[in-house]
């Protein structure tokens, strides 16, 4: 089996150390997986797969971000994407990045979601499952009054099929109960609240429902998550960012798994930031990191 990448995030966040713990708990991995980044710092981790990228003297200092650091995590970016198209990988787990370092480093992408989707040439859609809530978003970095432009029959079509995916690569039933939140408060409240539900979004999960039968038609987003949680749905679509990860981030968020699903290659994350301020201390928590990689081994098809 090819073995999974996995980057190294801001060299000065605590992406690193959280590789190296996890490593530590899982030495049968080591054989597994292709660790990326610099120089220095794989040298002190005995991985017998690993790819070395930016300045060969660059030491990072935890807590201290540089536009260097960016560039080693721009660069391993780079190298786990192009390795997975040259089937190196069978896919990608990403440690986190600073956006606010990387566009210093010159990156223009609002997310690695969006690196991904244009490295492999696809569409993806974005998604997230913790240990309650399961949950992929309809649209993500998108200003909230743009959001309405981009429910399409493809955005929504594309989520309805990705969090058919994820379930069922969670062992969920087939077919699987799919929840659908609407855009406006109460679901519209039948036109009375906002029209996107009767005027677009139930239209296309009409069209979808013979090939998803247990697929809901727009439902009051408020309480959607609750009823996930008291089992009865498998995934939840939501129409955007902080519909879908408000929910998430406040019952799942030492756990939670960031997927980027739909592409030619699986690339998950934990859902956690790069945390500058305790990098290097030894406080940082593996679980969603661990989370990750168990997550893209699931769902990686090569
Ligand atoms: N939308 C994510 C979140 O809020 O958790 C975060 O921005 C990460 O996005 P990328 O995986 O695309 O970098």
């Amino acid at each position: 089996m090819l073995p999974l990448a996995i980057t190294c995030g801001d060299p000065s966040g605590v992406g690193p150390e959280i590789i190296e713990c996890w490593l530590q708990r899982n030495p049968d991995r080591l054989n597994d997986v292709c660790l990326i980044g610099p120089k220095n710092w794989l040298e002190t981790l005995q991985c017998p797969h690993t790819h070395a990228v930016g300045e060969h003297h660059f030491s990072a200092i935890p807590g201290q971000p540089s536009v260097e650091g960016a560039h080693v995590a721009l660069e391993a970016l780079e190298e786990a994407a192009y390795g997975c198209r040259q089937l190196r990988y069978r896919g990608v787990v990403t440690a986190p990045v600073s956006k606010h370092w990387m566009e210093q480093a010159g990156w223009s992408f609002p997310g690695q979601t969006e690196f991904f989707a244009e490295r492999w040439f696809g569409q993806p859609s974005m998604a997230f499952a913790g240990g309650k809530l399961r949950v992929v978003l309809t649209t993500w970095h998108v200003p909230l009054i743009d959001v309405p432009n981009h429910l399409t029959e493809e955005s929504i079509t594309r989520a309805v099929k990705n969090a058919h995916f994820l379930a069922e690569r969670l062992g969920a039933a087939s077919p699987a109960r799919i929840g659908v939140c609407g855009l406006n408060p109460h679901a519209g409240e039948g036109g009375l609240l906002g029209f996107e539900e009767q005027g677009i979004i139930d239209p296309i999960l009409d069209n979808l429902r013979d090939r998803y039968p247990n697929l809901s038609s727009c439902q009051p987003g408020d309480t959607l998550f609750w009823r996930q949680m008291q089992g009865e749905f498998d995934v939840i679509i939501a129409m955007y960012h902080d519909q879908g990860l408000a929910p998430l981030k406040a019952v799942d968020f030492d756990q939670a798994v960031n997927l980027t699903l739909g592409l030619s290659f699986i690339r998950t994350s934990p859902d956690h930031g790069t945390a500058f301020g305790i990098a290097g201390q030894g406080k940082a928590g593996i679980t969603s990191f661990a989370n990750a990689v168990e997550l893209a081994d699931k769902m990686s098809f090569i």
